[in-house]
């Protein structure tokens, strides 16, 4: 049986080690990112010199707690290095991810960063994204008109809920979770949804990451 906890942790600790002094780091979120900001606070304990740019309140709020520098994203022009988790991703580096609701914002921050390091258990490598569903975010008043929009490209799609009510993203919108079965051509998809009026961002990071470190058992695998 694999330990997929200790398996985020190995690949979180092997993505800090790519860190110097005087970065723009972005700071994931999600339950492996939060290993590896966990790791980036001992480092900036022991000296490294960094500014991290948070993907989630959550994530700044744990990195305010280990006393690592932040920097506006308005104060930036590009981030060096950005540490962020997925859910699905394939070996030529797409990926699935928003499971935890943070895509919008990580997806601004990846779009800033030079190298955008994803870190996963083994359990997130799949031949073809898809089993995850893709999470599309939409302003509430277009979520009726999207999800008969998402139909007409064969995805089933549920408002993401929390209890009995619609999950509001931090950015104030829902989240439409999406079957679309396997998917053969995820840029395709990607662009069909960017063209939906109403949706805000979707989870379907294409060419966006350039490496991922993935937890094997008890050492790490790269991909690049
Ligand atoms: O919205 C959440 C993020 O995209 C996460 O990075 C993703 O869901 C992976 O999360 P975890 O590392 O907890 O599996």
């Amino acid at each position: 049986m694999r330990d997929f906890v200790n398996e985020k942790k190995l690949a979180a600790k092997e993505a800090v080690k790519l860190l110097s002094d005087n970065q723009i780091v972005g700071l994931g979120s999600g339950s492996s990112a939060t290993f590896a900001i966990m790791e980036i606070g001992e480092r900036v304990k022991n000296g490294l010199k960094i500014q991290g740019v948070p993907t989630s309140d959550k994530s700044k709020e744990l990195a305010i707690s280990l006393n690592i520098p932040l920097i506006d994203i308005s104060d930036v022009d590009s981030i060096d290095i950005t540490i962020d988790g997925a859910d699905e991703f394939t070996a030529d580096l797409n990926l699935i991810k928003g499971g935890g609701s943070f895509l919008l914002k990580e997806k601004v921050v990846a779009s800033l960063t030079k190298q955008e390091i994803i870190i996963a258990d083994s359990s997130k490598k799949v031949e073809l994204l898809g089993k995850f569903t893709v999470p599309v975010e939409v302003i509430p008043y277009a979520s009726g008109y999207v999800t008969k929009q998402l139909e007409l490209l064969n995805g089933i799609g549920k408002i993401r809920m929390t209890g009995d009510k619609p999950l509001i993203t931090e950015e104030g919108n829902y989240i439409i979770d999406t079957d679309f079965g396997l998917i053969a051509d995820p840029a395709t998809l990607s662009d069909k949804l960017h063209a939906i009026t109403g949706v805000v961002e979707h989870g379907l990071f294409i060419n966006l990451a350039s490496v991922v470190i993935m937890g094997n058992g008890d050492s790490t695998v790269t991909f690049s």
